[in-house]
């Protein structure tokens, strides 16, 4: 026989704030979700679950990086394997979080560790522009490629910086070419789910970190992955929507002979990444994995063909972006959890701090989802009628 569930669980809510404490349902369990008060700002904030049915706690793997912690907090059940979390006194930009209790991730993770996993992924208001992944054998010229597109648009465009066991090379620097690793510190952080994906390439650990990735996206720009086809595999079933270009040698023997005029590896090590090529030259075939071949013959009308690509997939909407990321959040109540809508109040320049305005966040879009970050949650005002009303009557 199990613990019991303490008093403050029996009267069970779903979305009720209990200052920095709630209590969720989703199927049999009740996820109780608790952060620290302001003056323990440095505690992070903790999950325990509870299983109705047989009666138990347990405290689940948390993966992924968990939200500070503010003054108080609310939970509501989202597409019935999430909790969103509302962050109250902080800004929209840092107030939405999800802690993933049932999603694919969260099931695969299940799988793999045998333990109960939660994760947590930032919510983000508005949509951005699909990242690009770039995969080809070793010396094709992808960094080459990414380079001159850097060099031309370095505003709009921007490098996922990967981390590495392999030692860096002549001029490559620390945090810019790649972030050079200790395998096991590298090791530690995969389990730890801070990684979007991670291989093992000619013999050492490679990796995208989420933040790699949302550094670039939370700075306004598209993210560019220069990444192996295991890799691109991995980004492929992950929750990220990108879009994947294979690049591929003219023949065979160019590729060996780009390898060595580099000049950057042994001829152990040439000789290993060219049977690798032979190998991700075939599995680029695998139906469905990339939705762009380019071929690396005359650089300059590879570019040109690359930027094309770009262009075409190019279908970022700048208005989805929310123009109160840095508004404070008030209050927040659940208005449908069926329609997937919460309300909050919110601190705008035009409002009186303690009063706020009304604004509808609405779910029923969510795209992506842990690892990192979920996006598609629009954020509307509620307009005031004729009849002087707030309107709230037409969204219940
Ligand atoms: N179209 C091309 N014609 C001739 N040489 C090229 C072309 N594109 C790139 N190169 C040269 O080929 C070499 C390998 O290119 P690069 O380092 O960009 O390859 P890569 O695909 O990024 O390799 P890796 O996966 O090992 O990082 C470089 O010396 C580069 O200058
Ligand atoms: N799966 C991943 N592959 C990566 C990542 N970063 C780079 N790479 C690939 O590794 C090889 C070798 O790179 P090199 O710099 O040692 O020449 C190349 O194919 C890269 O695309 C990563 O984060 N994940």
């Amino acid at each position: 026989m199990g613990e019991e569930a303490p008093e403050f669980l029996l009267d069970s809510f779903d979305f009720d704030s209990q200052g920095n404490r709630t209590a969720t349902t989703v199927g049999d369990k009740i996820y109780v979700v608790v952060g620290g008060s302001a003056d323990e700002a440095k505690l992070s904030i903790t999950v325990k679950i509870f299983d109705k049915s047989t009666g138990k706690w347990s405290i689940p793997t948390v993966l992924g990086t968990a939200p500070t912690l503010s003054s108080g907090h609310s939970a509501v059940v989202s597409n019935s394997d999430r909790i969103l979390i509302v962050k109250k006194e902080l800004t929209v930009d840092d107030c939405t979080w999800f802690l993933e209790v049932d999603t694919p991730f969260v099931k695969e993770q299940k799988k793999i560790t045998g333990t109960e996993v939660v994760a947590w992924s930032k919510g983000v208001v508005g949509t951005g522009p699909k990242p690009i992944v770039i995969s080809g054998p070793s010396g094709v010229g992808k960094g080459t490629i990414i380079a001159k597109l850097m060099k031309e648009f370095p505003s709009t465009y921007g490098f996922s910086v990967s981390h590495t066991t392999r030692g860096p090379r002549e001029k490559e620097v620390d945090g810019v070419h790649y972030h050079f690793a200790e395998r096991s510190v590298m090791e530690k952080e995969i389990r730890e789910g801070k990684f979007l994906e991670s291989a093992l390439v000619h013999g050492n650990l490679y990796g995208t970190s989420v933040e790699a990735v949302e550094a670039v996206t939370d700075a306004g720009k598209r993210c560019i992955l220069d990444i192996d086809v295991q890799g691109a595999r991995s980004v492929r079933a992950s929750a990220l929507e990108a879009i994947f270009i294979f690049i591929c040698p003219p023949a065979f023997e160019e590729l060996e002979k780009r390898l060595r005029a580099r000049g950057t590896e042994t001829e152990e090590q040439i000789q290993k990444r060219l049977r690798n090529a032979k190998t991700e030259l075939e599995q680029a075939k695998f139906p469905g994995l990339f939705d762009h071949l380019l071929v690396n013959d005359d650089l300059e009308i590879c570019y040109e063909n690359f930027k094309k690509i770009l262009a075409l997939d190019d279908n970022f909407d700048a208005s989805c972006q929310s123009p109160m990321k840095n508004s404070k959040v008030l209050s927040c109540h659940a208005l449908s959890e069926t329609e997937q809508k919460v309300l909050l109040q919110i601190e705008t320049s035009e409002t009186e701090a303690t009063a706020g305005s009304l604004f509808v966040l609405d779910l029923s879009s969510l795209r992506g989802a842990a690892p990192g970050r979920t996006r598609g949650l629009t954020l509307h005002p509620v307009l005031s009628t004729e009849d002087g009303s707030d309107g709230i009557k037409h969204l219940l």
